[in-house]
């Protein structure tokens, strides 16, 4: 059973006084209601599973038929606020999430709002330290993914409570407070608490007019969605076009299993798209390194801005090697939605293994260390493009770009955000898509919330979906 910690501990472990949250002076706290402490009461976790396979959506060269679903967590506090989270996955294994989900919960319960998030980095690590469940990551696989849909659950519920979206949340957050979210341990030796501090300082310049300029413009995007592996020829003119018409510059092209059809498809969109606009190709891990290399090679003729997940995505050595030899033919490496934790994303970019940083809101623990991400990548200069789609990941990872650009990279230059197409009108907030740009999001709240309507007919596999699938 889990112990409480006491003041300074986690997991029963101490932690060193620099790593202690230092108690927050009352002009950082934000300005949660004084009377209310949103006692979390309840949290209740389900399996909600979308069949996307029965049309090729979301299909890739490793994943064939997925079925895009999600362990979606509400929590109930005691003063009927609630808050929402979800983790992506592809189907079969929802409900190994939700067992992890369920082991998390009596960390969870009974803590106010308050409590949290005056010491969110130690909550962060009360979540992903535990001395027994630690064995199961630490800190990746499903036990990750669990701790996503906890955590990104009660950021949603912070921002209700501040009656803001939480990309605002985060914008008008003091510096301080930003990286008293952060859990800095293995990664001081690129970046200490100072240093983020300094950077989020230094980049208060500006802030107004960036966020001015958001709200007008929206952050640049691009789109997956006309050109899944399963698609026919045919299909992805028809979308392509469509997407040309509705503005779209930029596309994504999955590739990776046979050659041929690469090189047809990709000069088929590449025909279709101009020289001028954006192509990024994606082989969802299928290659050993050499073969990406010679593979990709054979590609360079469309001009791909890009190569993402080459190959494993834990060789960050492999990585190296592909971006190394891809360079001279003007193609970066992309990769990030199955980079684990902080610490592989370190390593990958002290070994200038991407171009391109791909965070993704439910593979890393929540917005804590997806910060701790975006302040990496920005001591780097390597540009993030978060991965999106799935069923959910646009809802929530626009937050976080917003906040990038407003308060970290102060930069647009190669950097838009994956959309997909499917799948929005499930959500209370969907993403507003204007002209290929995400508009920032103005409920309160981090968009997670799902219609209980689409939750009750989804359900796995009690839903009228899955029964009627069943009875098929
Ligand atoms: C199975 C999924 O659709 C993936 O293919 C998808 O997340 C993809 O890698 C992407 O970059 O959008
Ligand atoms: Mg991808």
């Amino acid at each position: 059973m889990f112990k409480p910690a006491r003041h300074g501990e986690v997991g029963g472990v101490s932690l060193q006084r620099s790593q202690q949250q230092k108690p927050l002076r009352s002009h950082d706290r934000l300005n949660l209601c004084a009377e209310m402490s949103y006692k979390i009461v309840n949290l209740r976790v389900r399996d909600v599973r979308f069949p996307t396979s029965l049309e090729q959506h979301g299909s890739d060269a490793m994943h064939t038929d997925p079925d895009y679903s999600a362990a979606y967590v509400v929590l109930d506090t005691d003063s009927g606020l609630k808050g929402f989270g979800l983790t992506f996955t592809l189907g079969k294994g929802t409900e190994i999430v939700l067992c992890a989900v369920k082991a998390l919960a009596g960390l969870v319960i009974g803590k106010s709002l308050q409590e949290i998030v005056s010491n969110f980095r130690g909550f962060y690590r009360l979540l992903t330290s535990d001395g027994q469940m630690r064995w199961l990551g630490p800190e990746k696989g499903v036990i990750h993914l669990a701790t996503a849909a906890v955590l990104n659950a009660v950021w949603d519920l912070w921002a209700r409570a501040e009656g803001k979206p939480l990309w605002k949340l985060l914008v008008d957050m003091d510096p301080k407070q930003i990286v008293s979210c952060i859990d800095f341990r293995y990664i001081t030796d690129v970046l200490t608490e100072e240093e983020a501090l300094d950077i989020l300082v230094k980049a208060q310049e500006g802030k107004k007019q960036r966020e001015d300029q958001m709200l007008k413009e929206g952050y640049p995007a691009y789109t997956t969605s006309c050109a899944w592996l399963g698609y026919s020829d045919q299909q992805l003119k028809q979308l392509c076009s469509d997407a040309l018409k509705s503005g779209w510059t930029r596309f994504k092209v999955k590739v990776g299993a046979d050659l041929e059809d690469d090189i047809r498809r990709c000069r088929l969109i590449r025909k279709m798209i101009g020289p001028s606009s954006t192509l990024m190709i994606d082989a969802n891990q299928r290659w050993d390194v050499a073969e990406a290399i010679s593979w990709v090679s054979r590609l360079a003729e469309v001009k791909p801005l890009w190569i993402e997940e080459p190959t494993s995505p834990d060789d960050i050595l492999g990585h190296a090697a592909i971006s190394k030899a891809l360079a001279p033919l003007g193609i970066g490496v992309a990769t990030g939605e199955q980079c684990h934790n902080r610490v592989m994303f370190k390593q990958f970019l002290q070994a200038s293994a991407l171009q391109f940083i791909q965070i993704d809101s439910c593979r890393l623990g929540s917005v804590n260390e997806n910060l701790a991400v975006l302040l990496m990548a920005y001591k780097f200069q390597v540009p993030v493009c978060p991965h999106a789609g799935g069923v959910g990941l646009c809802e929530l990872v626009q937050h976080l770009i917003l906040f990038d650009y407003i308060c970290v990279s102060a930069d647009l230059r190669n950097r838009m955000c994956e959309y997909v197409d499917h799948l929005h009108e499930h959500f209370t907030s969907p993403v507003v898509i204007q002209d290929a740009h995400y508009m920032p999001p103005k409920d309160p709240g981090y968009s997670c919330e799902m219609l209980e309507e689409s939750v009750n007919r989804h359900e796995y596999p009690e839903g009228d979906i899955w029964k009627q699938e069943i009875q098929k």
